[in-house]
């Protein structure tokens, strides 16, 4: 498979190592230096873009390959206030879109933990529940995209809890995302439910970026030939 890498940082590079190991080839190694390969004539060579750049570049990179027919996986964070459009720019354009705030098969299953777990706790008043993400004193965005998908899947679950705030908080209706900024550390997501008597924390640990490379070649060998708009959920048939 032909694969155009826009995003040539840490995950680009990662992704690189795993593409290679799996025998595809990247036609396009896209950099904030070498934007120019981002014209529809160079994106066209791909068979799938992995897009792993910044909140701010995300959107434009995305559009530009449904506009070259290029199918693309996008791991990016914190620039999902454009989701709807990128969604429906997808459908309008007939083209194949893939978002995963995280990669990692570990922290798909523990997606699927997190949804049952709300679920157990949902009539259990005794208990507040919070989260901690811990990541790299590089990462741009808080919450990180991971904390802020376990954090959806919680209020949808847990009555009471009407929204997130990135911060301690004693509002019974907000869920408090804590963010820590420490190096090196991969990514950590934990959720404690606490209550007077006993606290139930399930925690995943990233131990490097080999599992979000992995997930997103993937993701990018799933995706090949399709057309729509896809998560995680499907290429693992969770
Ligand atoms: N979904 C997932 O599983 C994961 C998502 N991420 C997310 O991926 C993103 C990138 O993370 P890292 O690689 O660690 O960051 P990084 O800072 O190491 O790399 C970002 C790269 O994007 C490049 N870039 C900036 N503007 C660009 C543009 N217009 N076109 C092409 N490239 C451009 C930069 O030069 C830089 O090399 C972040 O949003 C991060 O949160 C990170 C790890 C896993
Ligand atoms: O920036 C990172 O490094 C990571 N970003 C993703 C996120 O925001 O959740 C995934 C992972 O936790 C690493």
């Amino acid at each position: 498979m032909k694969i155009a890498l826009i995003g040539y940082g840490k995950m680009g590079q990662a992704i690189e190592a795993i593409a290679l190991g799996r025998g595809h080839e990247i036609v396009h190694r896209i950099d904030i230096n070498s934007s120019h390969l981002l014209e529809k004539e160079h994106l066209q060579q791909a068979d799938v873009a992995i897009e792993f750049t910044t909140p701010e570049t995300a959107y434009d990179n995305i559009i530009r390959c449904f506009d070259a027919n290029v199918p693309v996986v996008c791991g990016t964070t914190g620039w999902l206030d454009k989701l709807p459009q990128v969604k429906s720019q997808c459908l309008e354009k007939h083209q194949a879109f893939l978002y995963a705030s995280n990669f990692s098969i570990g922290v798909n299953i523990f997606f699927e933990l997190n949804r049952r777990l709300a679920e157990l706790m949902a009539p259990q008043s005794a208990y507040g529940v919070s989260m901690e993400e811990i990541h790299h004193t590089q990462k741009k965005d808080a919450p990180s995209g991971t904390a802020i998908t376990l954090a959806e899947q919680i209020l949808e679950k847990v009555p009471g809890k009407k929204g997130w705030v990135n911060e301690e908080s004693t509002d019974p209706a907000q869920l408090a995302i804590i963010s820590k900024r420490i190096n090196p550390a991969p990514g950590t997501h934990t959720i404690t439910y606490s209550s007077p008597i006993d606290d139930i924390t399930i925690t995943h640990t990233a131990h490097s970026r080999e599992g979000f490379a992995a997930g997103a070649v993937t993701a990018a060998e799933w995706l090949k030939g399709k057309k729509g708009i896809f998560t995680m959920k499907d290429v693992l048939s969770l």
